[in-house]
C-alpha cells in the first residue's frame, strides 16, 4: 500500500541515469502511483522531463551520490546506466537501502571484466575468448594471444563507445586510442574479445519477479559501430537454440539475483549460443516491446522491482523498432518528419527529448507492428527514414 506521490507515505524510487529507457520506467512507475526522482549528469535529461523531481550530479562521485540518497531516502534505487559509483551503492545497501536488482549486480555489470569473469570463469557459460590490458604494450600481447580479428572495448562503456574491431596488428594503436577516448571512467583498462562470426544476435529479456523467472520472446537486432540500429520481436530460433539461450539467461540472472528485468545479450552461431553481456535493467533493443507486448519491458521492470507478480507476458504481434541518430553536435535543432512517419500504418514514434545532439546520439525511435516481422521491420525503417533532424 502506497500513499499519494509527494505525500509522507509515498513509495519513492530514485533513478540513477535519466535517458530514454529511464523515461519509460518513470512513466510506468507513475502509472502505479509511485513518486519518482530522476538523476543524471546533465539537466533536462529525458526521464527528468517526466519525473516528480530531478537532480544533476556526477553519479561517479561516491560522496555526491551518498549525499543525495541520504537526503531523498528513496525506497528503491534504480540504476539506469552503468557509470555509477557502484561501491557506494554496495555500502548503502549494507546500511539498509534497496538497490535494483542488487548492488552487487550493478557493480559486476558496470565493468566488462566483472561480468565476463562471472559468466565464463564462475558459471562456465560459453563466451568469446578474452583478455584484458592496461597499457598499449599489454594490449599488443593480448591481441597476440586472442588473434585477429578481435574486438577491443573499454571495460566501462556502453552503446559501442570506444569499441573497435582490430583486424590486423597495425590497428592496435588506433583501437587503443579509440578506447581511451570512448571509455566512461578514468581507468585505462580494455577487454580484447575474439571476434565471433555469428549468424544473428538477440536480447533475451528475462524478468525476476515475485512470480519467479519469466522470459520474453527473443528480440533480434542489428548493431552498427557497437550500437543498435534496428530490433524486432520475435526473432526466429530453433527450439534447441531457444532452450540453450534460456538456460544461459536463467544461469546468469540467478547468479546476479534480486528482482527486475535483465537484458541478456547472446550471439547465435551455427554451433552454439554465446553469452555476450547482460544489462540489469531494460535494454535499448527492448524498446520494441512498447509495440509488441501487453506489458513493455519497462512495465515489467517496474512491476518486478515493486515486488508485484508477473503471471503472464503476452506477445501480441510481430513488431520492430528503428532508431533515429544525430550526426553532429548541436544545441539548437528540430526533429521533423513526424507527419510522414505517423502516416504509415501501425506505426508510433518516441521522441526522447534530449536537449543536445552529438554524433551517433540516439534521439528518437520508430515502432511498427505488422502481420510478419518482415512487414514490421519494413515499416519501422521507413518511418525512421521519414524522421529527420534539422540543425540550425
Ligand atoms: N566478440 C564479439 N564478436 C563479434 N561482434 C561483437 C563482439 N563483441 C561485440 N560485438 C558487436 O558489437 C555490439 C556491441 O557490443 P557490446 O554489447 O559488448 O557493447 P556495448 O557498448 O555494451 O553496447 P550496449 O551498451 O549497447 O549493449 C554487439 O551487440 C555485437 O554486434
Ligand atoms: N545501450 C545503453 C542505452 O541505450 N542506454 C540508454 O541511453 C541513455 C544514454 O544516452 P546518451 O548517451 O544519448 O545520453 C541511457 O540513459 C539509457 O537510457
Ligand atoms: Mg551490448
Amino acid at each position: 500500500m502506497y500513499g499519494a506521490p509527494l505525500s509522507a507515505g509515498a513509495h519513492k524510487i530514485m533513478l540513477l541515469g535519466s535517458g530514454e529507457l529511464g523515461k519509460e520506467v518513470i512513466i510506468e512507475a507513475q502509472r502505479l502511483g509511485v513518486e519518482t526522482v530522476a538523476v543524471d549528469r546533465y539537466a533536462n535529461a529525458p526521464a527528468m522531463q517526466v519525473a516528480h523531481r530531478s537532480y544533476v550530479i556526477s553519479m561517479l562521485d561516491g560522496e555526491a551520490l551518498r549525499e543525495l540518497i541520504e537526503k531523498e531516502k528513496p525506497d528503491l534505487i534504480v540504476p539506469e546506466i552503468e557509470a555509477i559509483a557502484t561501491q557506494t551503492l554496495v555500502e548503502l545497501e549494507s546500511e539498509g537501502y534497496r538497490v535494483i536488482p542488487t548492488a552487487t549486480a550493478a557493480r559486476l555489470t558496470m565493468d566488462r571484466e566483472g561480468i565476463r569473469r562471472l559468466a565464463s570463469e564462475t558459471l562456465g557459460l560459453p563466451t568469446a575468448r578474452y583478455a584484458f590490458a592496461d597499457t598499449l604494450d599489454e594490449l599488443k600481447a593480448a591481441v597476440a594471444e586472442i588473434g585477429t580479428p578481435c574486438v577491443i572495448k573499454p571495460i566501462m562503456s556502453s552503446s559501442g563507445k570506444g569499441q573497435s574491431v582490430c583486424r590486423t596488428p597495425d590497428d592496435i594503436e588506433t583501437s587503443w586510442n579509440l578506447a581511451m577516448e570512448g571509455g566512461r571512467a578514468k581507468k585505462a583498462r580494455v577487454i580484447v574479445e575474439e571476434f565471433i562470426r555469428f549468424d544473428s544476435e538477440i536480447t533475451l529479456l528475462t524478468v525476476r519477479s515475485a512470480s519467479g523467472t519469466s522470459f520474453c520472446a527473443p528480440i533480434g537486432h542489428i548493431q552498427k559501430d557497437g550500437d543498435y540500429i534496428e530490433s524486432w520481436q520475435p526473432h526466429f530460433m530453433s527450439s534447441a537454440q531457444l532452450e540453450e539461450a534460456q538456460e544461459i539467461a536463467a544461469k546468469i540472472t540467478d547468479a546476479l539475483g534480486g528482482t527486475g528485468l535483465y537484458g541478456v545479450e547472446l550471439f547465435l552461431a551455427p554451433d552454439k549460443v554465446y553469452f555476450s553481456e547482460v544489462s540489469p535493467r531494460p535494454h535499448d533493443t527492448g524498446m520494441v516491446t512498447m509495440a509488441s507486448q501487453d506489458l513493455s519491458e519497462f512495465a515489467l521492470h517496474v512491476r518486478a522491482i515493486l515486488g508485484f507478480p508477473v503471471p503472464t507476458i503476452r506477445l501480441l504481434t510481430p513488431a520492430a523498432s528503428y532508431t533515429l541518430k544525430a550526426d553532429r553536435d548541436a544545441e539548437t535543432f528540430r526533429i521533423g518528419g513526424l507527419p510522414e512517419a505517423l502516416a504509415l500504418p501501425n506505426t508510433q514514434v518516441r521522441v526522447f527529448g534530449k536537449p543536445e545532439t552529438k554524433p551517433g546520439r540516439r534521439m528518437a525511435v520508430a515502432l511498427s507492428t505488422g502481420e510478419t516481422v518482415e512487414e514490421a521491420r519494413r515499416l519501422a525503417k521507413e518511418a525512421a527514414g521519414n524522421l529527420r533532424i534539422e540543425y540550425s
